[in-house]
């Protein structure tokens, strides 16, 4: 008979005792939806019933097999806009199919498509079915072939189809949308296409071409970042990932108003929310409490920012710890500081942690590094006349994130 190890207590491994059955834990009921993927249901969508309502009205027709207009959301990262789009689509595809219409929907990641190619072989990939007889592999045949079969697969399978393109703005190349919205114009098929596009780049209208603003449609819906209201009641939605009594009355007011105050964004309010539940379950603390929000979130901004640095050299952390410690000393957080400015304190950090000073040029790259990372962001400043130019710099995370990296982090004296 197999000896009960220490890790082994009833039949199962210490280590995971925390877990049960379902996967979940003391503190969580349902930790699923509190998942940045999780799609809430209908009734869980907040504040968005105006943008759900017009977009249906845009792309309505095409569940007759009418044409639909096309459509771009525009609006901040957690908005809702990708959420409105399924939405809709997921409705939009249940009424056509009660209308007997064979409606086609599909959406591509534009950040993850490699090209052109790519992108079209994902829409046809995604609207194919075992009866049409076409095949769509992911390599070996042409761009124009790829478009070749999209047409035919629409042409023999739907009556029509809704296209969303998310982060549109990182489409390589204009050919897409042009072709895709003008298929029908051009007598390639029989089938009306309309195209919801999405991007959070909100000048990104600006940079646009006539050519594909005319492609994209000219109707816009703008999505504002949600105010604390309508984030309490988004995370009020979900307090059933929570056993009951766990979570403390003042939890989801505090986490719904920090996020309403640094950004609105629902997906990182939503994060906070299972940051402060993973702090309370990791430390045995057998309830959430308002006091675990800033300690939870800056623990795990902290451990996010120590992965995305991990690849630079140390000094990167010297450079980043020196930013910190000016930043620390404004009072919104948000200041500029130039990049001689940061060499000094820099030097003062490498002197506390007891390592010799790398040259200017090279903190002047790291800091580059850092801006190519997003921690940090870069700017070239115009002296005035006789001046010249020069570049300033500032942190994009909270400094006591920064100094969270480490047990004990170099805090330095910027005033002598
Ligand atoms: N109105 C809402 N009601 C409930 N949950 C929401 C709402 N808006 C956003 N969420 C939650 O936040 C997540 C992120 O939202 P969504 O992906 O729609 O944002 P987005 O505006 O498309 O942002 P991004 O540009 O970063 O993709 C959603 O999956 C959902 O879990």
């Amino acid at each position: 008979m197999q000896e009960e190890s220490e890790e082994s207590i009833g039949g199962g491994d210490k280590l995971f005792q925390a877990v049960n059955d379902s996967g979940n834990t003391t503190i969580f009921a349902n930790r699923e939806l509190l998942n940045i993927d999780h799609i809430p249901d209908e009734n869980r969508i907040v504040g968005r019933d105006e943008h759900i309502q017009e977009l249906a009205n845009e792309v309505g027709p095409a569940v007759t097999g009418a044409p639909p207009n096309s459509v771009i959301l525009y609006g901040k990262t957690g908005s809702g806009k990708s959420l409105v789009a399924k939405h809709v689509m997921g409705r939009a595809r249940s009424e056509a199919q009660r209308r007997d219409t064979r409606l086609a929907t599909v959406t591509v990641d534009c950040a993850q498509a490699k090209g052109e190619a790519d992108t079209i072989q994902t829409i046809a990939d995604g609207i194919n079915t075992p009866e049409s007889g076409v095949k769509v592999p992911t390599r070996g045949i042409s761009t124009n072939e790829y478009y070749n079969r999209l047409w035919n697969i629409l042409d023999q399978e739907y009556d029509a189809a809704l296209i969303t393109l998310d982060e549109v703005d990182q489409l390589s190349d204009d050919n897409v949308l042009m072709l895709l919205s003008r298929a029908r114009e051009a007598g390639k098929i029989d089938v009306s296409i309309g195209i919801i596009s999405i991007s959070n780049k909100v000048n990104f209208r600006d940079q646009m071409t006539e050519r594909v603003k005319s492609s994209l449609g000219h109707n816009e819906f703008i999505f504002d970042p949600y105010d604390g209201e309508q984030l309490r009641q988004i995370l009020e939605n979900r307090s059933d990932a929570f056993k009951e009594g766990v979570l403390n009355s003042g939890v989801i007011p505090k986490t719904a108003a920090l996020a309403a105050q640094r950004h609105g964004d629902a997906r990182k309010a939503i994060r906070l929310l299972r940051h402060a539940g993973d702090y309370a379950k990791n430390n045995d603390i057998g309830e959430v409490k308002e006091i675990h929000l800033e300690l939870a979130q800056e623990q795990a901004e902290g451990e996010r920012l120590k992965e995305l640095i991990a690849g630079l050299p140390p000094h990167s952390k010297y450079v980043l710890y020196a930013l910190a410690n000016l930043t620390a000393k404004t009072e919104t957080n948000r200041a500029w500081f130039r990049t001689t400015l940061i060499y000094d304190i820099y030097k003062k950090v490498c002197d506390a942690v007891g390592t010799d000073h790398l040259s200017t040029d090279t903190i002047r790259s790291l800091l580059g590094e850092l801006a190519f990372l997003e921690v940090t962001e870069s700017n070239q400043e115009h002296g005035g006349m006789g001046k010249g130019t020069y570049k300033e710099h500032r942190l994009l995370w909270e400094p006591s994130v920064v100094f969270k990296m480490d047990p004990n982090p170099a805090q330095v004296d910027i005033d002598q």
